[in-house]
Formats: C-alpha cells, structure tokens, sequence
C-alpha cells in the first residue's frame, strides 16, 4: 500500500496503527501541490467575480457589449483551470473557507458590490500571474493582460453606470457652507436625491478635503453621484465622480486630461453660445442659469426663463436649470421646458429637506416620469 502524505510518519487506522510504508512527497512535489492549490483557488475566485459583474451587465444594464466582454474574460480564465489544478483542491482542508469580513456579509449599493467583486478579480489574476510563474510562464503572462483588460472593463462599467445616473437625475443638490452640512444632505438623500455638488468658495484646504470625503462616503452609501465644484485635484483626491467648472475655471480639454472618459464633467453655461461651445468640448451636462437673480451668486445677471426655452429646444445633453430656483418657482421653470433644477438655498436652507426634496421630484417627475 502506497499512501502520500505531507509528512514523513503516517498512521493508518486501518492497519492499526502498524506503520506502513509510506512514499512522501518530495519537498518539490509539496510545493507544487500548494502552488496548484493556490492556481485552483484563484482560477476560481476571478471566474466567480467576473460572473457577478456579468450579471450585472446582463440584467441590470441590459448591456450586450460589457455582458459579452465579462463572459469572453470568463472563458480564458476557464482555459487555463486544467483538471491537473482541479485535482489539488482541498477545499475541507482549507483554513481560508471559513475566513470572512464583517464588511464583506453587508453591501451598501450595487456599486459596492460591483466595485468589491472586481477588487476581487484584480487581486486574484495577480496571484494567478505571480504564482503562475511557477507553473507555466504563458498563464503568467496570460494573467496580466487579462488583469489590464479587468481594469479597462471597470472603468468602462463605472463610467457607463455614471452616465446612466446622471442622464436619470432630475434634481441636484449644490451645497453651500453649513453647521449642519452632512445632515441636510443626507435629508435630502433619503428624500431621493440621485446628484450632489460640493461648493465650498471659502473653506481652507483641509477642511474642503475632510468634507469632501465624508460627503462622497455618504454619497456612495445612498447610491448618488458625488461632484466636487472648481477644484479637478480636490475631486481626484476623494474619487469624486466628477467635477463641476465654470467659464472662468481651467479649461475642459485639461479637465479631461486630468479626469479621463469615465468621469463626468459639467459646465456653467449662461447663453447660447456658452451652450454651444459646451456640446462641442464634449462635457457631460451643463448648467443652464442663473434663470433668476440669486445672493447665492451676487452679481451675476439672470438668464432667464428665455434661455431655459432655448435650453429645451436647442440643448442634445443633460442641463439642469439653476438660479433662484425653489418650490414655489419651480413650475414656471418647469413649463419653459426645464427636466432638471439644480438648487443651493431651497434644500440647504430647508427645515425640512427630506419634503423639500420629495417635492421639487414630484414636480419633476410630474412631466416625464419614464426619463
Ligand atoms: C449645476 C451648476 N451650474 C452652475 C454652477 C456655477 O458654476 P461657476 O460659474 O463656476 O460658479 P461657482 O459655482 O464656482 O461660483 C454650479 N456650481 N453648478
Ligand atoms: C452656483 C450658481 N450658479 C448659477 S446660479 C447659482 C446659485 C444658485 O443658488 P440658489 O439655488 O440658492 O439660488
Ligand atoms: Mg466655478
């Protein structure tokens, strides 16, 4: 009888306790059986992983494109799990099986789920490339491409799931300085605000930094997009979604540079040809105001509800009409043709922003309730 085994003694119960013959593994064959367990375990996990974007692609986004990228990714992943690496599982003798986070029972939106799982793959076709050096040098190297091909499957997904929110938010919320900031922002989150700018002129760095990054939390847990005014490092720094300029703030072509594809880019627009230029600079949305005088903004001239006319006929891209907007204005702004307000004071200012919030939607989804 030959029986293997990871160490040099060996007791059998079924020749009570007679010792047998034993052939042990060499200490080269025990450390190829680890690196195989290692390759099985990983195989698996990116495999896993990559099904659960997929699904998302398939079901949630009804997106052929991205769907078909996880699945082809899936498949050479697959290729490489060979019934040699299959036969080192041990799954009863794996410590790992029982090993689990609290932060991994408990997910707060989709994002977190999508964002956790490529995590996973990406640490995975890591180990598959390190390990798989050992193994085969073309699974090394196969493991790399496919880990850069996860990274540019995640920004596309993250981008394209950014857009999708924006091109659905009808209302914005834009912050101004506040005792009571993350409160009301989070009112007006459970009143089901789906957009957030962070607008603080005045605030040192520090501060701007540590807000910044407790409102994108918030932000993230609530399923919003999260969007830093002014600043494209600020925004970078905290892994904004996007940024808001002006006409007088760094140019959008160093923006993009700055920002890339995925992340979106808006810009303050007060005429038709500022609208224009926009469209053609290729930012994600505009904002189309102020459409009534503002001490939010002193000094700036009303555009009017003429421009939010123009804004409905004329403008290919998302707008949102901001300036001196409120729940008492807010259906003649509608009636110009307006789908989208942005708004300072009337939910900052708010007694009760989870209302306000509620009801500036309603009269939103009033018109088009499908958008
Ligand atoms: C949605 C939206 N629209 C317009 C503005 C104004 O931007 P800007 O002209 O750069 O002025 P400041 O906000 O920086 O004072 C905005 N912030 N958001
Ligand atoms: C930032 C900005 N840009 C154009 S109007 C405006 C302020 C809008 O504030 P409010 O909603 O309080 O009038
Ligand atoms: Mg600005």
């Amino acid at each position: 009888m030959v029986t293997r085994t990871y160490d040099n003694s060996h007791f059998d119960e079924s020749t009570n306790g007679v010792v047998v013959m034993v052939e042990p593994y060499s200490q080269k064959e025990q450390v190829q059986q680890v690196v195989y367990r290692i390759l099985d375990a990983n195989l698996d996990r990116a495999r896993e992983g990559l099904r659960i974007i997929e699904e998302w692609c398939r079901f949630g986004l009804n997106n052929a494109q991205l769907s078909l990228e996880c699945k082809r990714l899936r498949q050479e992943v697959a290729k490489w799990h060979t019934p040699e690496l299959r036969a080192a599982r041990d799954t009863p003798g794996d410590p790992g099986t029982e090993l689990t986070h609290p932060q991994e029972e408990e997910r707060a939106s989709i994002k977190s789920v999508l964002q956790a799982n490529f995590c996973r793959i990406e640490e995975a076709l890591r180990v598959l490339e390190e390990y798989g050096k050992l193994y085969h040098p073309t699974m090394a190297k196969a493991s790399k491409q496919m880990r850069y091909q996860v990274y540019t499957l995640e920004s596309n997904l993250m981008g394209h799931q950014r857009h999708q929110l924006l091109w659905r938010s009808r209302l914005y919320l834009v912050t101004s300085p506040s005792d009571t900031l993350l409160n009301t922002v989070e009112a007006a989150l459970k009143g089901g605000l789906t957009l957030l700018q962070y607008r603080d002129k005045t605030a040192d760095d520090s501060l701007r930094l540590e807000q910044a990054r407790k409102l994108r939390q918030l932000c993230h847990i609530y399923g919003a997009l999260f969007i830093v005014n002014d600043r494209v490092d600020l925004a970078l720094a905290v892994d904004a979604d996007g940024v808001h300029l002006g006409q007088q703030d760094m140019s959008i072509t160093v923006a993009r540079q700055l920002l890339g594809s995925q992340r979106l880019i808006g810009l303050s627009t007060t005429n038709q040809e500022e609208m224009q230029r926009a469209i053609a600079e290729n930012v994600d949305y505009i904002g189309v105001g102020p459409v009534y005088e503002t001490p939010t903004k002193v000094g700036k001239a009303a555009a009017g509800l003429e421009y939010v006319s123009y804004a409905a006929k004329n403008c290919s891209i998302p707008w949102f009409a901001i300036g001196g907007i409120d729940a008492n204005n807010i259906n003649d702004v509608i009636d110009a043709g307006a789908e989208r307000v942005a708004v300072v004071r009337s939910l900052m200012q708010a007694e009760q922003p989870t209302l306000v919030t509620q009801y500036l939607l309603s009269q939103l989804n009033r018109i088009k309730p499908e958008l």
